[in-house]
Protein backbone atom coordinates (compact mmCIF):
# COMPACT_ATOMS: atom_id res chain seq x y z
CA UNK A 1 0.00 0.00 0.00
CA UNK A 2 1.29 3.21 -1.22
CA UNK A 3 2.01 5.41 2.24
CA UNK A 4 -0.23 8.12 2.67
CA UNK A 5 1.13 11.02 3.24
CA UNK A 6 -0.30 14.69 3.19
CA UNK A 7 -1.40 15.20 -0.38
CA UNK A 8 0.12 17.92 -2.45
CA UNK A 9 -2.68 18.17 -4.41
CA UNK A 10 -6.56 17.78 -3.15
CA UNK A 11 -7.36 14.70 -2.67
CA UNK A 12 -10.45 14.04 -5.12
CA UNK A 13 -12.80 11.45 -5.08
CA UNK A 14 -13.76 9.60 -8.91
CA UNK A 15 -16.27 7.59 -7.73
CA UNK A 16 -15.59 3.78 -7.49
CA UNK A 17 -12.82 3.56 -7.38
CA UNK A 18 -10.97 6.38 -4.97
CA UNK A 19 -8.87 8.28 -6.77
CA UNK A 20 -6.01 10.71 -4.87
CA UNK A 21 -3.16 12.22 -6.27
CA UNK A 22 -0.57 11.49 -4.07
CA UNK A 23 3.20 12.29 -4.01
CA UNK A 24 4.71 9.84 -5.51
CA UNK A 25 8.60 11.38 -5.60
CA UNK A 26 10.87 10.27 -8.30
CA UNK A 27 9.12 7.76 -10.09
CA UNK A 28 11.95 5.25 -11.04
CA UNK A 29 12.11 5.76 -14.88
CA UNK A 30 12.07 1.73 -15.68
CA UNK A 31 8.91 2.14 -13.61
CA UNK A 32 7.13 4.93 -16.25
CA UNK A 33 8.40 2.85 -19.21
CA UNK A 34 7.10 -0.13 -18.26
CA UNK A 35 3.65 1.42 -17.47
CA UNK A 36 3.68 3.31 -21.32
CA UNK A 37 5.56 0.58 -22.75
CA UNK A 38 2.47 -1.54 -22.89
CA UNK A 39 0.76 1.40 -24.99
CA UNK A 40 2.76 2.05 -27.46
CA UNK A 41 3.43 5.92 -28.25
CA UNK A 42 5.14 7.91 -31.08
CA UNK A 43 7.06 5.03 -32.77
CA UNK A 44 9.46 4.67 -29.58
CA UNK A 45 9.97 5.29 -26.28
CA UNK A 46 12.47 8.34 -26.03
CA UNK A 47 15.36 8.98 -28.39
CA UNK A 48 17.51 7.72 -25.77
CA UNK A 49 15.79 4.55 -25.49
CA UNK A 50 15.83 4.05 -29.19
CA UNK A 51 19.41 5.49 -29.94
CA UNK A 52 20.71 3.21 -27.24
CA UNK A 53 18.82 -0.21 -28.98
CA UNK A 54 20.54 1.14 -32.06
CA UNK A 55 24.04 1.33 -30.23
CA UNK A 56 23.40 -2.40 -29.39
CA UNK A 57 22.73 -3.64 -32.80
CA UNK A 58 25.96 -2.14 -33.91
CA UNK A 59 27.87 -3.39 -30.77
CA UNK A 60 26.19 -6.84 -31.92
CA UNK A 61 27.14 -6.70 -36.02
CA UNK A 62 30.89 -5.43 -34.59
CA UNK A 63 31.50 -8.62 -32.61
CA UNK A 64 29.73 -10.70 -35.85
CA UNK A 65 32.16 -8.54 -38.47
CA UNK A 66 35.03 -9.82 -36.32
CA UNK A 67 34.09 -13.36 -37.07
CA UNK A 68 34.61 -12.90 -40.45
CA UNK A 69 31.35 -14.74 -41.37
CA UNK A 70 32.25 -13.95 -44.94
CA UNK A 71 28.63 -14.19 -46.88
CA UNK A 72 26.86 -12.23 -44.52
CA UNK A 73 29.90 -9.29 -44.77
CA UNK A 74 28.38 -7.34 -46.55
CA UNK A 75 24.56 -7.71 -45.26
CA UNK A 76 26.22 -6.94 -41.52
CA UNK A 77 28.16 -3.98 -43.21
CA UNK A 78 24.81 -2.55 -45.17
CA UNK A 79 22.76 -2.93 -41.45
CA UNK A 80 25.67 -1.41 -39.58
CA UNK A 81 25.51 1.45 -42.30
CA UNK A 82 21.24 2.03 -42.19
CA UNK A 83 21.64 2.06 -38.55
CA UNK A 84 24.04 4.84 -38.30
CA UNK A 85 22.32 6.72 -40.59
CA UNK A 86 19.53 6.48 -38.62
CA UNK A 87 21.25 7.22 -35.20
CA UNK A 88 22.52 10.70 -37.50
CA UNK A 89 18.93 11.55 -38.90
CA UNK A 90 17.58 11.29 -35.07
CA UNK A 91 20.71 13.66 -33.75
CA UNK A 92 19.53 16.44 -36.43
CA UNK A 93 15.66 15.50 -35.51
CA UNK A 94 16.17 16.24 -31.85
CA UNK A 95 19.22 18.99 -32.14
CA UNK A 96 19.30 21.19 -29.41
CA UNK A 97 21.10 24.53 -29.76
CA UNK A 98 23.48 25.86 -27.32
CA UNK A 99 24.81 29.47 -27.03
CA UNK A 100 28.48 29.78 -25.89
CA UNK A 101 29.47 32.47 -23.90
CA UNK A 102 32.94 33.28 -25.53
CA UNK A 103 33.72 36.07 -22.82
CA UNK A 104 33.95 33.46 -19.92
CA UNK A 105 37.58 32.78 -19.61
CA UNK A 106 37.53 29.48 -18.22
CA UNK A 107 41.26 29.59 -16.97
CA UNK A 108 40.32 27.65 -13.29
CA UNK A 109 38.89 24.66 -15.17
CA UNK A 110 41.83 24.74 -17.89
CA UNK A 111 44.02 24.35 -15.08
CA UNK A 112 42.12 21.74 -14.02
CA UNK A 113 42.55 19.97 -17.46
CA UNK A 114 45.97 20.67 -17.58
CA UNK A 115 46.42 18.86 -14.20
CA UNK A 116 44.14 15.99 -15.46
CA UNK A 117 46.25 15.68 -18.73
CA UNK A 118 49.31 15.34 -16.49
CA UNK A 119 47.96 13.09 -15.25
CA UNK A 120 46.94 10.71 -17.98
CA UNK A 121 43.63 11.95 -19.14
CA UNK A 122 42.69 12.39 -22.72
CA UNK A 123 39.91 14.19 -23.78
CA UNK A 124 39.02 15.82 -27.15
CA UNK A 125 36.64 18.16 -25.67
CA UNK A 126 37.17 21.82 -24.38
CA UNK A 127 34.98 23.71 -21.20
CA UNK A 128 33.13 26.69 -22.13
CA UNK A 129 30.55 28.62 -20.33
CA UNK A 130 26.81 27.19 -21.83
CA UNK A 131 24.19 29.56 -21.79
CA UNK A 132 21.85 28.66 -19.14
CA UNK A 133 23.84 25.26 -18.21
CA UNK A 134 26.98 26.85 -16.44
CA UNK A 135 30.39 25.08 -17.61
CA UNK A 136 29.77 22.60 -20.27
CA UNK A 137 31.92 20.42 -22.73
CA UNK A 138 32.75 21.07 -26.32
CA UNK A 139 33.95 19.10 -29.31
CA UNK A 140 37.22 20.36 -30.39
CA UNK A 141 36.82 18.07 -33.30
CA UNK A 142 33.89 16.38 -34.92
CA UNK A 143 33.32 12.73 -33.49
CA UNK A 144 31.75 9.36 -34.68
CA UNK A 145 29.53 7.05 -33.04
CA UNK A 146 31.91 4.61 -31.14
CA UNK A 147 34.53 7.70 -30.93
CA UNK A 148 36.08 7.99 -27.11
CA UNK A 149 36.01 11.73 -26.49
CA UNK A 150 36.95 11.70 -23.01
CA UNK A 151 39.27 9.07 -20.70
CA UNK A 152 39.77 9.92 -17.29
CA UNK A 153 42.07 7.88 -15.22
CA UNK A 154 40.59 5.42 -12.44
CA UNK A 155 43.95 7.36 -10.11
CA UNK A 156 42.32 10.95 -10.27
CA UNK A 157 38.66 10.00 -9.28
CA UNK A 158 37.61 10.64 -6.03
CA UNK A 159 35.82 7.50 -3.82
CA UNK A 160 35.53 6.26 -0.82
CA UNK A 161 39.40 5.10 -1.06
CA UNK A 162 40.61 8.45 -0.13
CA UNK A 163 38.60 8.43 2.90
CA UNK A 164 39.81 5.06 4.34
CA UNK A 165 43.49 6.77 4.06
CA UNK A 166 42.35 9.45 6.00
CA UNK A 167 42.19 9.98 9.62
CA UNK A 168 38.50 10.21 9.92
CA UNK A 169 38.24 6.70 9.32
CA UNK A 170 38.93 5.22 12.17
CA UNK A 171 35.52 7.12 13.43
CA UNK A 172 33.47 6.73 10.75
CA UNK A 173 33.92 3.24 10.79
CA UNK A 174 32.45 2.61 13.86
CA UNK A 175 29.53 3.89 13.03
CA UNK A 176 26.46 2.08 12.74
CA UNK A 177 24.91 2.20 9.13
CA UNK A 178 27.76 4.34 7.92
CA UNK A 179 27.55 3.87 4.22
CA UNK A 180 30.37 4.49 2.05
CA UNK A 181 28.78 7.52 0.11
CA UNK A 182 28.47 9.68 3.41
CA UNK A 183 31.85 9.01 4.37
CA UNK A 184 33.10 10.19 1.01
CA UNK A 185 30.54 13.52 1.54
CA UNK A 186 31.84 13.84 5.49
CA UNK A 187 35.54 13.42 3.74
CA UNK A 188 35.04 16.13 1.17
CA UNK A 189 33.58 18.77 3.62
CA UNK A 190 36.64 19.26 5.10
CA UNK A 191 39.64 18.20 1.86
CA UNK A 192 37.39 21.18 0.00
CA UNK A 193 39.59 23.43 2.99
CA UNK A 194 42.65 21.82 2.23
CA UNK A 195 45.45 24.00 0.66
CA UNK A 196 47.77 20.94 0.35
CA UNK A 197 44.73 18.72 -1.21
CA UNK A 198 45.78 16.56 -4.31
CA UNK A 199 42.33 17.42 -5.60
CA UNK A 200 42.68 21.51 -4.86
CA UNK A 201 42.61 22.09 -8.38
CA UNK A 202 39.02 20.21 -8.54
CA UNK A 203 37.66 22.45 -5.31
CA UNK A 204 39.12 25.11 -6.99
CA UNK A 205 36.96 24.54 -9.69
CA UNK A 206 33.82 24.14 -7.87
CA UNK A 207 30.82 26.98 -6.85
CA UNK A 208 29.93 28.32 -3.99
CA UNK A 209 26.32 27.98 -4.56
CA UNK A 210 25.12 25.12 -6.50
CA UNK A 211 21.53 26.37 -6.57
CA UNK A 212 19.31 22.93 -6.73
CA UNK A 213 16.23 22.52 -5.32
CA UNK A 214 17.91 21.16 -1.84
CA UNK A 215 19.21 24.82 -1.34
CA UNK A 216 15.58 25.57 0.00
CA UNK A 217 16.88 23.38 2.89
CA UNK A 218 18.57 26.48 4.70
CA UNK A 219 15.40 28.16 4.00
CA UNK A 220 12.72 26.46 6.64
CA UNK A 221 15.24 25.51 8.90
CA UNK A 222 17.58 27.98 10.13
CA UNK A 223 17.21 31.51 10.81
CA UNK A 224 16.35 34.40 8.35
CA UNK A 225 19.81 35.87 8.53
CA UNK A 226 21.04 32.60 6.97
CA UNK A 227 18.48 33.15 4.68
CA UNK A 228 19.77 35.88 3.18
CA UNK A 229 23.44 35.04 3.21
CA UNK A 230 22.61 31.91 0.76
CA UNK A 231 21.42 32.61 -2.38
CA UNK A 232 18.27 30.03 -1.38
CA UNK A 233 15.09 28.39 -3.33
CA UNK A 234 13.30 31.38 -2.08
CA UNK A 235 10.29 32.32 -0.10
CA UNK A 236 8.56 33.57 -3.50
CA UNK A 237 9.67 30.58 -5.42
CA UNK A 238 8.50 27.88 -2.74
CA UNK A 239 4.98 29.77 -2.15
CA UNK A 240 4.03 29.38 -5.88
CA UNK A 241 5.64 25.93 -5.79
CA UNK A 242 3.00 24.83 -3.06
CA UNK A 243 0.79 22.08 -3.62
CA UNK A 244 3.06 20.54 -6.73
CA UNK A 245 4.72 17.25 -6.82
CA UNK A 246 8.18 19.35 -6.67
CA UNK A 247 7.32 21.26 -3.74
CA UNK A 248 6.83 17.75 -1.98
CA UNK A 249 9.74 15.84 -3.44
CA UNK A 250 11.55 19.30 -2.40
CA UNK A 251 10.63 19.04 1.29
CA UNK A 252 10.78 14.70 1.49
CA UNK A 253 14.35 15.57 0.52
CA UNK A 254 15.30 18.08 2.84
CA UNK A 255 13.49 16.17 5.83
CA UNK A 256 15.93 13.23 4.99
CA UNK A 257 19.08 15.19 4.93
CA UNK A 258 18.34 17.21 7.78
CA UNK A 259 17.30 13.57 9.85
CA UNK A 260 20.86 12.58 8.72
CA UNK A 261 22.48 15.72 9.84
CA UNK A 262 21.34 15.67 13.39
CA UNK A 263 22.22 12.05 13.51
CA UNK A 264 26.30 13.23 13.28
CA UNK A 265 26.32 16.52 14.42
CA UNK A 266 27.52 18.62 16.76
CA UNK A 267 28.50 15.23 18.50
CA UNK A 268 31.07 14.10 15.99
CA UNK A 269 32.87 17.81 15.90
CA UNK A 270 32.42 17.49 20.24
CA UNK A 271 33.69 14.12 20.48
CA UNK A 272 36.63 14.94 17.23
CA UNK A 273 36.94 18.51 17.01
CA UNK A 274 40.78 18.22 15.71
CA UNK A 275 38.82 15.56 12.68
CA UNK A 276 35.26 17.07 12.22
CA UNK A 277 35.88 21.04 13.19
CA UNK A 278 32.41 22.30 13.97
CA UNK A 279 33.14 25.78 11.14
CA UNK A 280 33.79 22.83 8.69
CA UNK A 281 31.14 20.52 9.94
CA UNK A 282 27.61 23.43 9.90
CA UNK A 283 24.51 22.11 8.34
CA UNK A 284 25.16 24.68 5.42
CA UNK A 285 28.17 23.16 4.36
CA UNK A 286 27.01 19.87 4.42
CA UNK A 287 23.69 20.71 2.71
CA UNK A 288 26.70 22.37 -0.03
CA UNK A 289 28.20 18.57 0.27
CA UNK A 290 24.92 17.51 -0.39
CA UNK A 291 24.35 19.40 -4.06
CA UNK A 292 27.77 18.38 -4.91
CA UNK A 293 27.63 14.75 -4.66
CA UNK A 294 23.88 14.75 -5.78
CA UNK A 295 24.45 16.95 -8.85
CA UNK A 296 27.85 16.09 -10.06
CA UNK A 297 28.56 12.45 -8.38
CA UNK A 298 28.92 8.96 -10.76
CA UNK A 299 28.03 5.36 -9.68
CA UNK A 300 31.04 3.33 -11.40
CA UNK A 301 32.11 -0.20 -11.52
CA UNK A 302 36.21 -0.51 -10.96
CA UNK A 303 37.81 -3.37 -12.23
CA UNK A 304 37.48 -5.61 -8.89
CA UNK A 305 33.74 -5.56 -9.35
CA UNK A 306 33.14 -2.68 -7.23
CA UNK A 307 30.67 0.15 -7.07
CA UNK A 308 31.63 3.45 -5.88
CA UNK A 309 29.91 6.81 -6.13
CA UNK A 310 32.99 8.77 -7.17
CA UNK A 311 33.50 12.34 -7.99
CA UNK A 312 35.13 12.63 -11.38
CA UNK A 313 37.28 15.80 -12.44
CA UNK A 314 36.72 17.21 -15.57
CA UNK A 315 33.76 14.71 -16.17
CA UNK A 316 32.36 16.56 -13.90
CA UNK A 317 31.93 19.12 -16.78
CA UNK A 318 29.71 16.86 -19.32
CA UNK A 319 25.83 18.64 -18.63
CA UNK A 320 22.89 16.09 -19.06
CA UNK A 321 20.58 15.81 -22.40
CA UNK A 322 17.32 14.09 -23.23
CA UNK A 323 19.44 13.50 -26.65
CA UNK A 324 22.89 12.59 -25.05
CA UNK A 325 25.97 11.49 -26.81
CA UNK A 326 27.10 9.31 -24.10
CA UNK A 327 25.12 7.06 -22.15
CA UNK A 328 27.01 4.16 -20.90
CA UNK A 329 30.56 5.27 -18.69
CA UNK A 330 30.18 3.36 -15.22
CA UNK A 331 32.63 0.91 -16.19
CA UNK A 332 36.48 1.32 -15.66
CA UNK A 333 38.22 -0.36 -18.77
CA UNK A 334 40.40 -2.76 -16.63
CA UNK A 335 43.15 -2.70 -19.59
CA UNK A 336 43.65 0.68 -19.40
CA UNK A 337 42.24 1.09 -15.71
CA UNK A 338 40.68 4.25 -16.74
CA UNK A 339 36.85 5.71 -17.87
CA UNK A 340 36.08 6.17 -21.11
CA UNK A 341 33.27 8.25 -22.63
CA UNK A 342 31.98 6.89 -26.03
CA UNK A 343 30.00 8.19 -28.09
CA UNK A 344 26.56 6.46 -28.92
CA UNK A 345 26.23 9.56 -31.40
CA UNK A 346 28.43 11.56 -33.36
CA UNK A 347 29.34 15.56 -31.75
CA UNK A 348 30.39 18.03 -34.58
CA UNK A 349 32.88 20.37 -33.41
CA UNK A 350 31.79 22.92 -31.43
CA UNK A 351 28.88 21.45 -30.43
CA UNK A 352 28.15 20.60 -26.84
CA UNK A 353 28.86 17.38 -26.06
CA UNK A 354 26.23 15.65 -23.61
CA UNK A 355 25.30 12.72 -20.94
CA UNK A 356 22.56 11.26 -19.56
CA UNK A 357 22.53 11.55 -15.99
CA UNK A 358 19.51 9.06 -16.09
CA UNK A 359 15.76 8.91 -16.28
CA UNK A 360 14.63 11.37 -14.16
CA UNK A 361 11.52 13.49 -14.24
CA UNK A 362 11.87 17.15 -14.35
CA UNK A 363 10.77 17.36 -10.17
CA UNK A 364 14.02 15.07 -9.76
CA UNK A 365 16.30 17.01 -12.25
CA UNK A 366 15.35 20.17 -10.27
CA UNK A 367 15.29 18.70 -6.66
CA UNK A 368 18.85 17.66 -7.13
CA UNK A 369 20.76 19.10 -9.84
CA UNK A 370 18.44 22.35 -10.44
CA UNK A 371 17.35 22.36 -14.02
CA UNK A 372 14.74 21.51 -16.17
CA UNK A 373 16.32 20.06 -19.59
CA UNK A 374 15.07 21.12 -22.93
CA UNK A 375 12.42 19.57 -24.77
CA UNK A 376 9.91 17.07 -24.00
CA UNK A 377 11.10 14.93 -21.21
CA UNK A 378 9.18 11.39 -21.42
CA UNK A 379 9.71 10.86 -17.75
CA UNK A 380 7.50 13.67 -16.60
CA UNK A 381 4.10 11.62 -15.32
CA UNK A 382 1.80 12.93 -13.12
CA UNK A 383 1.05 9.78 -10.67
CA UNK A 384 -2.53 9.07 -9.52
CA UNK A 385 -3.15 6.85 -6.55
CA UNK A 386 -5.94 4.82 -6.13
CA UNK A 387 -7.86 3.27 -3.24
CA UNK A 388 -10.16 0.30 -4.88
CA UNK A 389 -12.33 -1.19 -2.30
CA UNK A 390 -13.20 -4.71 -2.49
CA UNK A 391 -14.49 -7.54 -0.11
CA UNK A 392 -12.85 -9.99 1.54
CA UNK A 393 -15.80 -12.99 0.67
CA UNK A 394 -14.08 -15.04 3.14
CA UNK A 395 -15.06 -12.94 6.37
CA UNK A 396 -17.09 -10.38 4.48
CA UNK A 397 -15.13 -7.68 5.60
CA UNK A 398 -14.00 -4.47 3.44
CA UNK A 399 -10.01 -4.72 1.89
CA UNK A 400 -8.49 -1.68 0.70
CA UNK A 401 -6.42 -1.81 -2.35
CA UNK A 402 -3.74 0.36 -3.17
CA UNK A 403 -2.60 0.78 -7.43
CA UNK A 404 -0.57 3.43 -9.13
CA UNK A 405 -1.05 4.62 -12.50
CA UNK A 406 0.54 7.44 -14.30
CA UNK A 407 -0.28 10.01 -16.32
CA UNK A 408 1.48 11.74 -19.23
CA UNK A 409 1.65 14.44 -21.73
CA UNK A 410 -1.25 13.08 -24.41
CA UNK A 411 0.43 14.34 -27.11
CA UNK A 412 3.06 11.46 -26.62
CA UNK A 413 0.62 8.77 -27.60
CA UNK A 414 -0.80 7.96 -30.86
CA UNK A 415 -4.25 6.64 -30.31
CA UNK A 416 -6.72 9.47 -29.74
CA UNK A 417 -9.80 7.06 -30.39
CA UNK A 418 -12.74 6.30 -29.03
CA UNK A 419 -11.88 4.04 -25.83
CA UNK A 420 -7.95 5.18 -25.82
CA UNK A 421 -8.29 9.20 -26.03
CA UNK A 422 -4.77 9.00 -25.67
CA UNK A 423 -4.55 8.22 -22.18
CA UNK A 424 -2.80 5.19 -20.64
CA UNK A 425 -5.20 1.68 -21.00
CA UNK A 426 -4.04 0.55 -17.88
CA UNK A 427 -5.48 3.91 -15.74
CA UNK A 428 -8.72 3.15 -18.19
CA UNK A 429 -9.27 -0.77 -17.74
CA UNK A 430 -8.86 0.02 -14.00
CA UNK A 431 -11.53 2.56 -13.79
CA UNK A 432 -13.65 0.57 -16.11
CA UNK A 433 -13.87 -2.82 -13.90
CA UNK A 434 -14.52 -0.74 -11.03
CA UNK A 435 -17.66 0.24 -12.56
CA UNK A 436 -18.56 -2.91 -14.47
CA UNK A 437 -18.23 -6.50 -13.32
CA UNK A 438 -17.67 -8.11 -16.89
CA UNK A 439 -14.94 -7.45 -19.12
CA UNK A 440 -14.82 -4.55 -20.86
CA UNK A 441 -15.11 -5.43 -24.77
CA UNK A 442 -14.65 -2.15 -26.29
CA UNK A 443 -17.96 -2.08 -28.59
CA UNK A 444 -19.95 0.68 -29.44
CA UNK A 445 -22.73 -0.05 -27.04
CA UNK A 446 -24.52 2.10 -25.16
CA UNK A 447 -23.49 0.48 -21.88
CA UNK A 448 -19.87 1.00 -22.55
CA UNK A 449 -20.30 4.92 -24.24
CA UNK A 450 -21.67 5.40 -20.21
CA UNK A 451 -19.11 3.79 -18.50
CA UNK A 452 -16.76 6.12 -20.77
CA UNK A 453 -18.25 9.02 -20.11
CA UNK A 454 -18.61 8.65 -16.42
CA UNK A 455 -14.71 8.22 -16.52
CA UNK A 456 -14.00 10.81 -18.90
CA UNK A 457 -15.99 13.38 -16.72
CA UNK A 458 -14.14 12.34 -13.48
CA UNK A 459 -11.33 12.67 -15.13
CA UNK A 460 -11.83 16.32 -16.67
CA UNK A 461 -12.89 17.11 -12.47
CA UNK A 462 -9.64 15.84 -11.52
CA UNK A 463 -7.46 17.78 -13.70
CA UNK A 464 -9.36 20.48 -13.73
CA UNK A 465 -9.07 21.23 -9.82
CA UNK A 466 -5.15 20.62 -10.28
CA UNK A 467 -5.41 23.00 -13.44
CA UNK A 468 -6.61 25.57 -10.99
CA UNK A 469 -3.71 24.88 -8.36
CA UNK A 470 -0.85 25.12 -11.15
CA UNK A 471 -2.56 28.35 -12.75
CA UNK A 472 -1.17 31.63 -11.33
CA UNK A 473 2.81 32.21 -12.38
CA UNK A 474 1.52 34.06 -15.61
CA UNK A 475 3.10 37.28 -14.38
CA UNK A 476 6.42 35.77 -13.84
CA UNK A 477 9.07 37.84 -16.07
CA UNK A 478 11.36 35.45 -17.28
CA UNK A 479 13.98 37.75 -18.17
CA UNK A 480 14.35 39.44 -15.26
CA UNK A 481 13.25 37.17 -12.58
CA UNK A 482 15.14 34.86 -10.26
CA UNK A 483 16.71 31.77 -10.67
CA UNK A 484 14.44 30.13 -8.82
CA UNK A 485 11.42 31.88 -9.65
CA UNK A 486 12.53 31.19 -13.30
CA UNK A 487 12.48 27.09 -12.57
CA UNK A 488 9.39 27.54 -10.40
CA UNK A 489 7.45 29.17 -13.54
CA UNK A 490 8.92 26.57 -15.47
CA UNK A 491 7.88 23.75 -13.88
CA UNK A 492 4.59 24.67 -13.27
CA UNK A 493 4.39 25.79 -17.39
CA UNK A 494 5.64 22.09 -18.04
CA UNK A 495 3.03 20.45 -15.65
CA UNK A 496 -0.11 23.05 -17.00
CA UNK A 497 1.18 21.78 -20.63
CA UNK A 498 0.42 18.35 -19.60
CA UNK A 499 -2.59 18.85 -17.76
CA UNK A 500 -3.72 20.86 -20.26
CA UNK A 501 -3.16 18.18 -22.98
CA UNK A 502 -5.14 15.18 -20.49
CA UNK A 503 -8.25 18.13 -20.45
CA UNK A 504 -7.83 18.49 -24.38
CA UNK A 505 -7.86 14.48 -24.54
CA UNK A 506 -10.34 13.82 -21.86
CA UNK A 507 -13.50 16.87 -23.83
CA UNK A 508 -12.38 15.41 -27.15
CA UNK A 509 -13.49 11.60 -25.74
CA UNK A 510 -16.39 12.73 -24.45
CA UNK A 511 -17.39 14.44 -27.53
CA UNK A 512 -16.83 10.99 -29.81
CA UNK A 513 -18.75 9.25 -26.60
CA UNK A 514 -21.73 11.44 -26.84
CA UNK A 515 -21.63 11.45 -30.58
CA UNK A 516 -21.79 7.17 -30.25
CA UNK A 517 -24.21 7.82 -27.19
CA UNK A 518 -26.72 9.82 -30.11
CA UNK A 519 -26.38 6.80 -32.46
CA UNK A 520 -27.08 4.16 -30.05
CA UNK A 521 -30.43 6.03 -28.61
CA UNK A 522 -31.52 7.05 -32.36
CA UNK A 523 -31.39 2.97 -32.89
CA UNK A 524 -33.43 2.12 -30.19
C1 LIG B 1 27.76 17.59 -13.38
S1 LIG B 1 27.45 19.26 -13.35
C2 LIG B 1 27.76 19.75 -14.99
C3 LIG B 1 28.66 20.96 -15.05
C4 LIG B 1 28.03 22.25 -14.60
N1 LIG B 1 27.29 22.86 -15.69
C5 LIG B 1 29.04 23.21 -14.03
O1 LIG B 1 29.11 24.36 -14.47
O2 LIG B 1 29.75 22.80 -13.12
C6 LIG B 1 25.71 19.24 -13.18
C7 LIG B 1 25.06 20.59 -13.13
O3 LIG B 1 25.11 21.21 -14.40
C8 LIG B 1 23.91 21.90 -14.68
N2 LIG B 1 23.27 21.24 -15.84
C9 LIG B 1 23.52 20.01 -16.32
N3 LIG B 1 22.80 19.77 -17.42
C10 LIG B 1 22.05 20.85 -17.64
C11 LIG B 1 21.07 21.20 -18.63
N4 LIG B 1 20.74 20.38 -19.61
N5 LIG B 1 20.50 22.42 -18.54
C12 LIG B 1 20.81 23.29 -17.55
N6 LIG B 1 21.73 23.00 -16.58
C13 LIG B 1 22.34 21.81 -16.63
C14 LIG B 1 23.05 21.79 -13.43
O4 LIG B 1 23.33 22.92 -12.65
C15 LIG B 1 23.60 20.56 -12.77
O5 LIG B 1 23.42 20.55 -11.37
Amino acid sequence: MPKKVASPYRKVSLGAPGICLINVPALKGFKVELYFGQIGGLGFYSPRNEMEAQNFILSLIKSALSHHVRMQTHALQDLRDALINRIHELGTEFKVENKIDINYKCDKEKCLLQWAENNGAKTRLQIAYVEGAGRGAIAMEDMEVGDIAMEIPASITISEDLVYKSDMYQVLEKIDGMSSETMSLLWSMKERHNCNSQFKMYFDTLPENFNTGLTLAVMNIVDDIQIVARLSFGVEAIMALDGTLLFEEIMQAKEHLRVQYDELFPELSKDHPDIFPPELYTWEQFLWACELWYSNSMKIMFADGNLKTCLIPVAGFLNHSLHPHIVHYGKIDSTTNSLKFRLSRPCSVGEQCCLSYGNFSGSHLITFYGFLPQGDNPYDVIPLDFEVDQVDTMVECPLSNWTTHMVRGTWLSENQNIFYYGLPSPLLDCLRSARIQMPFTKTLIKANMEVDKEILEDLQSTFNAMMENLSDMDSVDRESSSWDMKLASQFKEMQRRIVSSILTSCSTGIKLVEHELSKCKAEE
